[in-house]
């Protein structure tokens, strides 16, 4: 069967996404999404998205990660799949639409896709980091010169470490750049390698910086590699609601490939 896909990328952090609303994918074909996103044999991407039909809200997203296997929540595949429902005109500029932690409200203003995460009850911290879960797990701790740190191998220690182990988390290194300004790299679990940006990373780095002391504010400004992002939250006396993820989503070409 061929089928059409789309490429779209959002902070560098990059999605194969298929319409699936007709197609009869075999979502289990681990092999097959995998060798999808691998960078040589395939189109290449740090993810597959499928957008599909959905009872309770205008569409479903269901994300794999590179290595082929469904995954928790993807913050920057969230916010590229709704600037695609827009594309395919399933949506105008506002949306709720379901995810595996639940229903998501996005909407695209000023070229940028506002998704709303779901609520933070408890930030972990510990001596040397912080754990939060924003949809997906994240381990989160601060380092000198960000720029030289070796993420890939001090990642990939941490994630397949204790606690972790084979089930990880993803791993966010961190540099304070002003109150509100935080520079960003993220080692992504099932990519295994460092990704130009995460979106339920920088989340929960935001939150963490907040709960940590370091900023006083609530809008702040994420550098990762791959560009700027944002994230607005507010603080209650059980957590964090109101979060929301800001940024770009762009589409970078389409195209047909046997499945
Ligand atoms: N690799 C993550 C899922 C994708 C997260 C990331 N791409 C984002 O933008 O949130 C995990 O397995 O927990």
């Amino acid at each position: 069967m061929t089928i059409e896909f789309y490429k779209y990328q959002g902070t560098g952090n990059d999605f194969i996404i298929i319409d699936n609303r007709h197609y009869f994918i075999d979502k289990n074909d681990t092999k097959r999404i995998a060798e999808l996103c691998d960078r040589r044999f395939g189109i290449g991407s740090d993810g597959l998205i499928l957008l599909e039909n959905d009872e309770i809200s205008d569409f479903k997203m269901v994300y794999y990660n590179a290595d082929g296997r469904e995954s928790s929540m993807c913050g920057n595949g969230g916010r590229c799949i709704t600037a695609f429902a827009q594309h395919l005109e399933i949506i105008n500029k506002s949306t709720s639409f379901s995810a595996i932690d639940g229903v998501h409200e996005a909407r695209i203003e000023n070229g940028a896709v506002w998704l709303k995460m779901k609520d933070v009850r408890e930030v972990n911290t510990f001596s040397s980091h912080m754990f939060l879960d924003t949809g997906s797990p994240h381990h989160v701790e601060m380092v000198k010169s960000l720029g030289e740190f070796d993420v890939k191998s001090n990642g990939a220690q941490i994630r397949y470490g204790e606690p972790y182990g084979e089930k990880g988390s993803n791993i966010n290194f961190v540099e304070n750049l002003s109150e509100n300004r935080f520079g960003v790299r993220t080692y992504e679990r099932g990519v295994e390698d460092e990704t130009l940006s995460c979106g339920t990373g920088v989340t929960a780095v935001a939150l963490a910086m907040h709960s940590s002391g370091q900023t006083k504010s609530n809008a702040i400004q994420l550098r990762t590699q791959g560009g700027e992002l944002k994230v607005v939250f507010r603080p209650t006396n059980n957590g964090y609601e109101d979060i929301w993820l800001i940024g770009p989503a762009v589409l970078v070409f389409k195209g047909s490939v046997k499945w």
